[in-house]
């Protein structure tokens, strides 16, 4: 799903309008429907609504919103700030179609609110949209820590009030505080920083029909992976293939005291579907491998405790991931460096690898075309600079991503994956009990078997983010976020991987 940005929604609500001749204020009845849908079934009645509403278009849904949640027998009261703002047409439309049930309060201080006991009440944010052009200040900013400071439920029509939907909001800016935002069309970018996140717990994108070809030709580099565009990647197993068709996987992972994290990335590496699963480790983790995973192929290497050499016949692999619990001893490096310069086969590349690349930034251009790289942010920081917020790192990622032909999976909430054509994909599944000890090495294992049965670096980069999201879910849903181990992950893939199957 394309993500859009605020000027490109505004075109395609134009487009819309005109070309399906809508009247006005139906595109906005539509934006507010999709909100009721949402809010009717998420949010009971026993709580009053105070909708707070603004004097653009973002006021106009709130108050086609409370009209028909009154409709649906919630009892709602509007809060109107009374500033000097011109207010919109759809916002004067809505207002004249308010019934008359439902109390309208126009206030210009905040002070006479106190006593109106809206901390006991759920409140909707529809202060300001996509149209914010400047910080907030005055009565709009003083209404927004009001609303923060009540410590209530705060759901967001479209964004949280006083957030740039495609640029950084100055630190000090005056920003609703929201549990959920329902964003209409398309995930806002913002919604999908992890700097935002103090913003909106939660966000759910619905559609209000925007002229689906219109958004087609409309150009973006940034994409949000739901389940639609996951399954549409996802290839079924050929009815005849053996473990051949489905590619032999070469690890190279661990280390003394870290065979663990080779374990992890192993069994997820099986689980995945590669069709073989070859894996060099130290010594030290030989006998503790063929009994943690039989049903991998083990090769020891010269030494006890780190990885020292390359397995011969390299050709003979799929794929190679090199990187969980590697440690960044000088000769594992070197066996980096010699891995760059013969192999002729895909790379992943994660965790103790990328600090090593880090360290020694002339390995960069040897790069293979196409290898992946799997590094949380602080890794990404080392391997680029530091920066200063989410939008460069943003910018950061696509450069990283173009001059290298590589494709990186910058690990958090809403992973995001930056592609060599400039693109970039932030997924839709997981939760922080996946920000956990070995997670990251089963990322490694799943994209490394996908890689392995010839899925294209893009496809198995988000394949593997949102399959291993996904399974992460599963395993939330069973154990919660708190208990949650990598080792559970693993053991939901089957279900991950199921669910796709099924509803490819
Ligand atoms: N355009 C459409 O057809 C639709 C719009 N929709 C809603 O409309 C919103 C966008 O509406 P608008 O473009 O009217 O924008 P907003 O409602 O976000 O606010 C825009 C108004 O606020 C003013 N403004 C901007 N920054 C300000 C600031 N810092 N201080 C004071 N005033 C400021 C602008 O000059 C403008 O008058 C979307 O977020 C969405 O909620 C939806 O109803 C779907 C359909
Ligand atoms: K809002």
């Amino acid at each position: 799903m394309k993500i859009l940005s605020s000027a490109q929604l505004r075109e395609a609500d134009t487009f819309t309008i005109s070309h399906e001749n809508l009247a006005p204020g139906a595109l906005m009845e539509r934006a507010a429907q999709a909100f009721t849908n949402w809010f009717i079934n998420h949010c009971g009645r026993e709580k009053e609504v105070a909708i707070f509403c603004g004097p653009g278009n973002n006021g106009g849904d709130g108050l086609a919103v409370a009209r028909l949640l009154s409709e649906h027998n919630y009892l709602v009261r509007t809060f109107i700030p009374e500033t000097d703002s011109v207010f919109s047409e759809e916002f004067k439309l809505n207002l004249k179609r308010l019934p008359a049930r439902i109390p309208v309060v126009r206030f210009n201080h905040t002070a006479p609110l106190e006593d109106r006991h809206l901390s006991k009440t759920r409140i909707i944010d529809a202060l300001f949209g996509t149209g914010l052009n400047r910080p907030l200040t005055g009565l709009y900013a003083e209404t927004i820590r009001f609303l923060n400071n009540l410590h209530a439920e705060i759901i967001s029509i479209d964004l949280p009030s006083g957030l740039f939907a495609d640029s950084a909001t100055p630190e000090d800016a005056a920003v609703i505080k929201a549990s959920q935002t329902i964003t209409f069309a398309s995930p806002k970018l913002a919604l999908l920083l992890p700097q935002n996140q103090v913003y909106s717990q939660q966000m759910h994108s619905v559609l209000i029909g925007l002229n689906i070809g219109f958004i087609e030709n409309l150009r973006s580099p940034f994409y949000y992976v739901d389940s639609v565009s996951a399954r549409s990647r996802w290839k079924p197993r050929p009815r005849f293939g053996h473990k051949g068709t489905f590619g032999h996987s070469l690890l190279l992972v661990g280390s003394y005291g870290k065979i663990g994290a080779a374990i992890l990335s192993t069994r997820a590496c099986l689980r995945s579907g590669s069709g073989l699963v070859s894996v060099s480790l130290p010594r030290a983790g030989y006998q503790i491998m063929q009994t943690a995973a039989p049903e991998a192929m083990v090769l020891a290497d010269p030494s006890e405790k780190i990885i020292t050499e390359l397995p011969p016949e390299l050709e003979k692999y799929a794929v190679v991931g090199l990187g969980p619990g590697i440690g960044q001893a000088a000769e594992t490096k070197k066996m980096l460096g010699n891995l760059l310069e013969k192999v002729k086969v895909p790379l992943v590349l994660d965790a103790d690898a990328l600090n090593l690349l880090a360290a020694d930034k002339s390995l960069l251009p040897k790069l293979p075309p196409e290898t992946i790289l799997t590094p949380h942010p602080k890794e990404f920081e080392r391997l680029t600079q530091p920066f200063t917020d989410d939008f460069e790192r943003l910018k950061r990622l696509r450069e990283f991503c173009q001059q290298y032909r590589c494709y990186v999976v910058l690990k958090g909430a809403n992973t995001c994956i930056g592609t060599p054509s400039g693109n970039h994909f932030f997924n839709s599944t997981g939760n922080p009990g996946m920000a956990t000890g070995g997670s990251g090495d089963v990322l490694t294992g799943i994209i490394t078997a996908l890689r392995a049965q010839g899925y294209p670096a893009e496809d198995a980069c988000i394949l593997g983010v949102y399959i291993h999201g996904l399974a992460g879910d599963f395993a939330k849903n069973e154990k919660g976020e708190t208990a949650l181990i990598a080792s559970d992950i693993i053991e939901n893939l089957g279900k991950a991987f199921k669910t796709l199957e099924e509803t490819a």
